[in-house]
């Protein structure tokens, strides 16, 4: 890694512009990661053109280019991906020498909330080394004299995917497991619940690479392709860029818990309005119910499948429930879980899944899995155990132990 050309010393080399309509699309478009038909991800490499329009818009972004110096300090050298809040960039810090992460919020309140949320997690959790803390903070005018708030971070990634996880050892996934479980205790010991626990917002570590030239780390990470941000008559010029592809050489084992847009103290009062994606979502925040430390333990259990199965969160439930019937909040939503005349289908039950998904595993193993999900995957929020809990349960150790974690 030691290629000691200065990284700004490049100025010319900032990605290439997409040549054609074909490349357009490649950017534009959205994609679908599937396994076996189960629809794993949907989602666009770039964040729509639209989000940078302020008409109708409360949470427009701001527009960016590579290349770009922020705030006299940060030259914008990638992206590293947005979010429903944000755009977040890969910046090198002309200052101290390293590469950072720029999280640029959206207008609006979501970045107050994650900035206050954060603020509270350093003065009240005990260990924070596995969360995403920001290092430094400022603002960026617009010409209508708003500011969009920035939050600097430690550059990490990726986050887990299907297709990695299949190459990723079982001792490593079940670190990751073991690892986020206990920031996830740290969280709820303070008071705080996450409320947007899912795959895009958990994150292997990666190694440094702040002493490579641009062009060895384009290398490394991909090139990025780039678009003027097309239809919008902005006030200033910004791209809508690919975002880097982090190499499985680079990953640590290191599991770090991101984005607390959502995030709020159990003692907060009201909860603004928000949700994980629908398999990470627990059955009472889908039926109009409060969050609680409960919402969390089930997106956790979900990622927790997602990284013992490769399998996306379990789509079904378990048990009847009769309180939250009609309150679904996605319009059109089925409420078809509750009913109690429905017969479960035994091929396609927990037990099925595990045995299909991870053939390779004995059976003891797999009733140990399958208690631990049946534990968290029960409709009424009282029932799950805490995340203190589920880190004694003995099929829990029983599978850390056997992974040596
Ligand atoms: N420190 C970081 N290092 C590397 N990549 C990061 C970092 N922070 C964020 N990212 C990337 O940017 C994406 C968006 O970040 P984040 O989830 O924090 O944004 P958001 O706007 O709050 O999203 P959401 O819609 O989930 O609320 C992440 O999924 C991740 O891919």
């Amino acid at each position: 890694m030691a290629d000691l050309e200065a990284s700004p010393g490049n100025t010319t080399d900032v990605g290439d512009f997409v040549k054609d309509e074909e490349e357009e699309l490649d950017l534009e478009e959205g994609y679908e990661d599937t396994i076996i038909g189960y629809p794993m991800y949907a989602g666009a490499r770039v964040e729509p053109w639209h989000r940078y329009d302020t008409e109708d818009n409360q949470n427009v972004l701001y527009p960016i280019r590579l290349g770009e110096v922020l705030n006299e300090r940060y030259l914008v050298e990638h992206k590293l991906g947005f979010g429903g809040g944000s755009t977040v960039w890969m910046a090198f810090d002309l200052q101290d020498k390293r590469d950072v992460a720029l999280k640029v919020m959206a207008l609006g309140k979501w970045g107050d909330n994650e900035t206050r949320i954060q603020d509270e997690i350093i003065k009240t959790v005990q260990d924070t080394s596995r969360l995403f803390i920001y290092t430094a903070t400022f603002f960026l005018p617009r010409d209508d004299k708003n500011y969009h708030r920035v939050l600097v971070f430690p550059m990490r990634g990726p986050s887990i995917c299907t297709l990695s996880l299949k190459r990723t050892s079982m001792a490593s996934r079940m670190s990751a497991a073991r690892q986020l479980l206990e920031t996830v205790a740290s969280l709820h010991k303070s008071g705080i619940i996450h409320r947007d626990l899912d795959a895009r917002n958990c994150m292997w570590g990666m190694a440094p690479i702040d002493g490579l030239s641009r062009s060895a780390k384009y290398e490394l990470l991909g090139r990025p392709l780039k678009q003027t941000i097309p239809f919008v008559d902005l006030w200033k010029e910004g791209e809508l860029v690919s975002p880097v592809k982090v190499p499985e050489d680079l990953r640590t084992d290191k599991f770090y818990l991101c984005d607390f847009g959502l995030a709020k103290k159990i003692s907060d009062l009201p909860t603004q309005r928000g949700y994980p994606p629908m398999h990470y979502c627990s059955p009472d925040r889908l039926h109009k119910q409060e969050p609680s430390f409960a919402c969390d333990m089930w997106s956790y259990m979900a990622i927790f499948s997602m990284l013992y199965l490769t399998f996306p969160p379990f789509p079904t439930f378990l048990e009847g429930g009769v309180q939250w019937k009609g309150l679904y909040t996605h319009p059109g939503g089925l409420d078809s879980w509750f009913d109690q005349s429905q017969s479960p289908d035994p091929d396609n039950d927990l037990a099925a899944k595990i045995a299909y998904f991870r053939p390779d595993t004995d059976l003891v193993e797999r009733q140990h899995v399958q208690s631990i999900m049946s534990k968290v995957f029960v409709y009424h929020p009282e029932k799950r155990p805490t995340a203190t809990e589920l880190l004694r349960d003995p099929s829990f150790r029983a599978i850390m132990d056997r992974y040596g974690c």
